[in-house]
Formats: C-alpha cells, sequence, structure tokens
C-alpha cells in the first residue's frame, strides 16, 4: 500500500531517536586519521557545527551493542570530555559523530610542542587537571573509560584537553585489542589486576591516569622506552614503576606514585585526585 493511505501513527515523529543524525544534514570534509574503527573525516553538521566522523569499517566493532549505548553515551556531558552528538545508523558503513577538536590528540600534541612545553609546569599540570575533571565525571557516572591514554585524549582551543573515545573498546571486535596477551592491548598502561584477570573499573583507569601524567610530563615519551611487553608486565607484577620525569616536581610524583598503588583500593578516586592536584597547582605556581 502506498504510505499516503497508511494512517499516521499519533507518536510519529516523537520517536525519531534524538541522538539518531540524518545523514543529510551531514557535510563530510577532509581525512583527520585512521583508529580502531576506520577512517575519521571532519565534518559540518546542520550547516555550521564542527564534528569529526567515524565511519565504522565493517567487521571492527559490534554495532548492535554500539547502537544501544550510543543512547546512554549522548548523556555524557562535561566541558572534558568529548562530546557524542549521536551516530548515523540507518545505513552501513554507521557514523559517529563527535565534537570537533582542531589540535588532535594530546600525544601529538605534547611531541610537537615539547620545546615550548617542557618547562612550563604550569601548563602541563594544568592539562593533567582537565584529564581528572572529566575522569572524575565519568567516575561518578560509573563509567569506566578502558583504553585511557595521552592518544585518546584531544586538544582544543586555548589549551583545552578532553577526554575522547571512553567506553569504546568494549565494541572493539578485533582481538589482537581486547585480549590482554594481544599485540595491540595496551599493556604499558594496565595495572595488575587488568594484566592478570582482565579487571577494569574506576580504580583501573586511575592507574592509567598516572601512566598519562608521566607522558605529558615527559612530553609524550613511550612509557618504559622499547622494553618488550612481556618484560613491562614482568616489571609491572614486580612493583617496579616508571620513573620521576626529569621536569617534575617531587609533589606532583608522589600524585603518579599513588596512582600505582598495586591494589586497586589503595589508589585514589579521580575525585580525590582532581583536589589533590588542585591543592599542587596553588603551591607550585
Ligand atoms: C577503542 N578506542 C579506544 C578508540 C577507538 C577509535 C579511536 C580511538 C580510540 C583514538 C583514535 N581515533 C581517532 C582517529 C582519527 C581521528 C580522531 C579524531 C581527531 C580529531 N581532531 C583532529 C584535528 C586535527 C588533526 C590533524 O591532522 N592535525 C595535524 C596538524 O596539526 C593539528 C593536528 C587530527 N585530528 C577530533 O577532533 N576527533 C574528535 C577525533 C580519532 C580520535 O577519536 C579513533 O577513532
Amino acid at each position: 500500500s502506498s504510505p499516503c493511505d497508511r494512517p499516521v501513527p499519533p507518536t510519529a515523529g516523537l520517536s525519531h531517536d534524538k541522538w539518531e543524525i540524518h545523514p543529510m544534514e551531514l557535510m563530510l570534509m577532509e581525512e583527520l586519521g585512521s583508529g580502531q574503527f576506520g577512517v575519521v573525516r571532519r565534518g559540518k553538521w546542520r550547516g555550521s557545527i564542527d564534528t569529526a566522523v567515524k565511519m565504522m569499517k565493517e567487521g571492527t566493532m559490534s554495532e548492535d551493542d554500539f547502537i544501544e549505548e550510543a543512547k546512554v553515551m549522548t548523556k555524557l556531558q562535561h566541558p572534558n570530555l568529548v562530546q557524542l552528538y549521536g551516530v548515523c545508523s540507518k545505513h552501513r558503513p554507521i557514523y559517529i559523530v563527535t565534537e570537533y577538536m582542531k589540535h588532535g590528540s594530546l600525544l601529538n600534541y605534547l611531541r610537537r610542542h615539547e620545546n615550548t612545553l617542557i618547562g612550563n609546569m604550569g601548563l602541563l599540570l594544568d592539562m593533567c587537571i582537565q584529564v581528572s575533571k572529566g575522569m572524575a565525571y565519568l567516575e561518578r557516572h560509573n563509567y569506566i573509560h578502558r583504553d585511557l591514554a595521552a592518544r585518546n585524549c584531544l586538544v582544543g582551543s586555548e589549551n583545552v584537553v578532553k577526554v575522547a573515545d571512553f567506553g569504546l573498546a568494549r565494541y572493539v571486535l578485533d582481538d589482537q585489542y581486547t585480549s590482554s596477551g594481544g599485540t595491540k592491548f595496551p599493556i604499558k598502561w594496565a595495572p595488575p589486576e587488568v594484566l592478570n584477570y582482565t579487571r577494569f573499573s574506576s580504580k583501573s583507569d586511575v592507574w592509567a591516569y598516572g601512566v598519562l601524567m608521566w607522558e605529558i610530563f615527559t612530553c609524550g615519551k613511550m612509557p618504559y622506552g622499547r622494553l618488550k611487553n612481556t618484560e613491562v608486565v614482568e616489571r609491572v607484577q614486580r612493583g617496579i614503576i616508571l620513573e620521576k620525569p626529569k621536569s617534575c616536581a617531587k609533589e606532583i610524583y608522589d600524585v603518579m606514585k599513588k596512582c600505582w598503588s598495586h591494589g586497586p583500593e589503595e589508589r585514589p578516586s579521580f575525585r580525590v585526585l582532581k583536589e589533590q592536584l588542585a591543592l599542587v597547582a596553588q603551591t607550585l605556581t
């Protein structure tokens, strides 16, 4: 039967899922790079809103599970979290549409601006504090990142730093990434309980946050240098931790060390971390 003689249900339009973005409203622009799920391009949404658009490569993501989760993720809103605007899920490949951060990943930003950043403890500490705010918000909402690292944070204008791609690790189909024995598993950011039992929690995010602080104060060095994953696992299980970066104050290294307490319950929460770093910032700058 043609659509015009079918009665229009009174809820028509209301049921339009607000996390569903119409592809006609998106204008795709240059490529920004590629990640776990394939190519990411810059886009304009509704003519004026700057976005980044992940175009899901077939077979890289458990899509239906993610689309369900997207409804929750669009509700996570904080100045230090990269905002999920919505998804285009009525066609394949599906698109994930987020806010756009013009300076790209924090890791590349640290490496590109090492010369101006290395002496600026106040700015490096501010970056740590911004990430701790975004993470304290996720912790408050019982949301675990599972892959917090400088490569998964983004930099916008005026040195704004935001946490990106939180929770996405659960939808990756590549078991080189998901299993702790895989070549792509982020071993160097993982605490003992994740290495041994893949037991993720906000306290395993805190361990990764300590490594992220180390990345910031070394302007993007690779943690544990060229050590193989097996050597890192052995050291972490024996309680050997990363050394204090040269240009890092003792008080800041003390906070990192608390994040690397062997037992998850000994590590501070992000709520406490945020307050401790604010105190350190007052005394140091
Ligand atoms: C499962 N996990 C943890 C995942 C899953 C997917 C991804 C990631 C982790 C992290 C990597 N990634 C990914 C891949 C590609 C792009 C983006 C990515 C890049 C952005 N921005 C920029 C801006 C500029 C540049 C740039 O080219 N330059 C060079 C000149 O100087 C300025 C910087 C790059 N990216 C951006 O805003 N978003 C939201 C995402 C992202 C971040 O989203 C993913 O797509």
